[in-house]
């Protein structure tokens, strides 16, 4: 069975074939039109917390179509459209081939060059990500986007700054100095929209409370290049890039916003 990709042959319009779901009626990611989100004054009133460890020795790898960093401390998130606690898995990234595409949520129809998708299970529910990742609640992820600065982003520094050892497919690495995610987050948590969706990778489950945030964080183009340095396969292959799904309609689904 030929691998799902983001190119011609295996990109996202031919997922259906393999994930009917492609086809269902809460995918992800979406166009974020912020006049038609409905400020939730609930979502205010039960502020999305943060409660993230220090990671000793992370583990930062290349699965062959973006670069993941998998999480074995206990780091969690409450609150807001969210009922439990869910606690961090893995955090990952989607971007272009160049600055004016690579972002998978739309602000407007506009798009970031690129996206950081921190997940989470619902770790009051069920006993593990595999048990999770198939239930209507049980994923919640963050959605960040990334905008281009004259200045590297220094909580991502530690991770471009060692692409280079993880260029090609199924190659990993231990970030040595102790790691915590906290500084991937934009400063102002309390400004996001949420919507329910799905995975927007196969198995394109629809499991997932996404939280947007308004805010995006600030990355330099040279770590914009680190990324697109990456290898989906052996020395010689092709670059990880563009590995982004377009925005599928939101349908019935009602955007909510935590903010006015
Ligand atoms: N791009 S994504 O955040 O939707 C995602 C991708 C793969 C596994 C996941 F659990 C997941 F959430
Ligand atoms: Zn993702």
């Amino acid at each position: 069975m030929a691998t799902w990709g983001y190119g011609n042959d295996n990109g996202p319009a031919t997922w259906v074939k393999s994930f009917p779901v492609a086809a269902g009626t809460r995918q992800s990611p979406i166009d974020i039109v912020p006049t038609a989100a409905k400020c939730d004054t609930k979502l205010t009133e039960n502020p999305l917390t943060v409660n993230y460890s220090p990671e000793p020795a992370m583990e930062l790898c290349n699965p062959g179509l973006s670069v993941k960093a998998n999480i074995k401390s206990k780091s969690v998130i409450k609150g807001g459209p969210l009922e439990g606690e869910y606690k961090l898995e893995q955090f990952h990234l989607h971007w272009g081939s160049a600055d004016k595409q690579g972002s998978e949520h739309t602000l407007n129809g506009k798009m970031f060059p690129a996206e950081l998708h921190l997940v989470h299970y619902n770790a009051t529910k069920y006993s593990s990500f595999g048990e999770a990742v198939d239930k209507p609640d049980g994923l919640a992820v963050f959605g960040i986007f990334l905008k281009i600065s004259d200045k590297p982003h220094q909580g991502l520094k530690s991770l471009t700054d060692v692409l280079s050892e993880v260029q090609y497919k199924d190659k990993s690495i231990n970030i040595k100095q102790e790691y915590n995610p906290v500084c991937l987050l934009p400063d102002n948590i309390n400004k996001y929209w949420t919507y329910l969706g799905s995975l927007t990778t196969p198995p394109l489950c629809e499991s997932v409370t996404w939280i947007v945030f308004e805010e995006p964080i600030e990355v330099s183009e040279d770590q914009m290049k680190a990324f697109r340095a990456l290898c989906c396969g052996e020395c010689g292959s092709a670059p990880i890039v563009d590995n982004y799904r377009p925005p599928l309609p939101l349908g019935n689904r009602q955007l909510r916003a935590s903010f006015q």
